[in-house]
């Protein structure tokens, strides 16, 4: 039985701990959540058959054989950071916050020092297998499309460039770099941050975000090619109702990676 603690305890985590109820090889033992969000958070988890305890952070002592952060961006450097130097492995799915400048740097010094190892999951995109194989034999292009509904967008730049909530047609709110994308669309970055590391890197790594206003699906779509050939990927996410710009294949990717890790056998 492998022992987890979870960072964040919203859309993400709250299907992740559903989905494992079924598995008698891993116990989620503590979720960490902010102070303030407590109570709420008690209250969701409280159908489930064992819920985990909810804390502000770990307790001095207490070594979970992993730990998950389905929290944001600012999670990876209260929490991430100090777990690796302790020599707790991480699973991390706000990959996006990877594209501030040195995180990527202090993450593996961090692994290092701990002797311990980070793990970036795909979260709500596929086929990054696939592409970081792809990097080995040489890249030579990587082209990101995200498409979400209009209102998707709402509280982002995408605001300036077009009226999100009467947009009649598709619109391009965004071209340019992942590096740029992930500066100006912070919380949207994550599939394009992931795409860029597996890849051909921040600057490489050419994106485009589009609002539609008669999509219901968060679709991803990528394009690469290299030395092995050529792939092109389309993938139509459904929404999670607790929070439409989360995909549920983001949930799913987390069971998958946690079970990954308890099972014989990894796929
Ligand atoms: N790789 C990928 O493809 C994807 C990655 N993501 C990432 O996953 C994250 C979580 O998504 P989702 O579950 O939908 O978001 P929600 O907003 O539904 O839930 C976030 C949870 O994390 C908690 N939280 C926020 N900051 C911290 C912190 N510093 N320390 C501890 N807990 C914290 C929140 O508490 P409170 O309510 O108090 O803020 C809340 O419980 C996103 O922010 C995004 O970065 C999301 C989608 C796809
Ligand atoms: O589809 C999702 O779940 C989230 C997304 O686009 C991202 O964070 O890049």
């Amino acid at each position: 039985m492998l022992h987890i603690a979870m960072i964040g305890c919203g859309a993400i985590g709250v299907g992740v701990l559903e989905l494992l109820e079924s598995d008698p090889h891993l116990c989620v033992d503590a979720v960490i959540v902010p102070e303030a969000s407590q109570p709420l958070v008690r209250q969701r988890l409280g159908g489930l058959r064992n819920p985990p305890r909810v804390l502000s952070e770990l307790p001095a002592g207490v070594r979970p054989d992993l730990l998950v952060e389905c929290a944001g961006h600012r999670a990876i450097e209260e929490h991430v950071l100090p777990a690796l130097t302790q020599g707790i492995p991480c699973l991390v799915v706000s990959v996006g916050a990877l594209s501030e400048p040195g995180l990527v740097e202090r993450l593996e010094a961090a692994a290092e020092f701990g002797g311990t190892r980070i793990e970036l999951l795909p979260g709500a995109i596929g086929g990054i297998d696939a592409l970081s194989a792809a990097k080995v034999g040489g890249l030579e292009s990587v082209r990101y499309t995200g498409r979400k509904p209009a209102r998707a967008w709402l509280g982002t730049p995408g605001e300036q460039v077009c009226d999100l909530e009467h947009l009649e047609e598709a619109r391009v709110i965004f071209e340019g770099s992942a590096r740029e994308a992930a500066r100006l669309y912070p919380k949207n970055a994550n599939v394009a941050a992931t795409l860029s590391l597996a890849g051909l890197g921040l600057d490489r790594t050419q994106v485009r975000l589009i609002a539609d206003p008669e999509s219901c699906e968060n679709v991803h779509q990528v394009e690469a090619s290299g030395a092995f050939g050529g792939f092109e990927l389309t993938l139509r996410g459904k929404p999670l109702a607790a929070n439409p710009k989360t995909s549920a294949l983001t949930v799913f990717s987390v069971v998958r990676a946690l079970g990954n890790h308890a099972h014989v056998i990894s796929i």
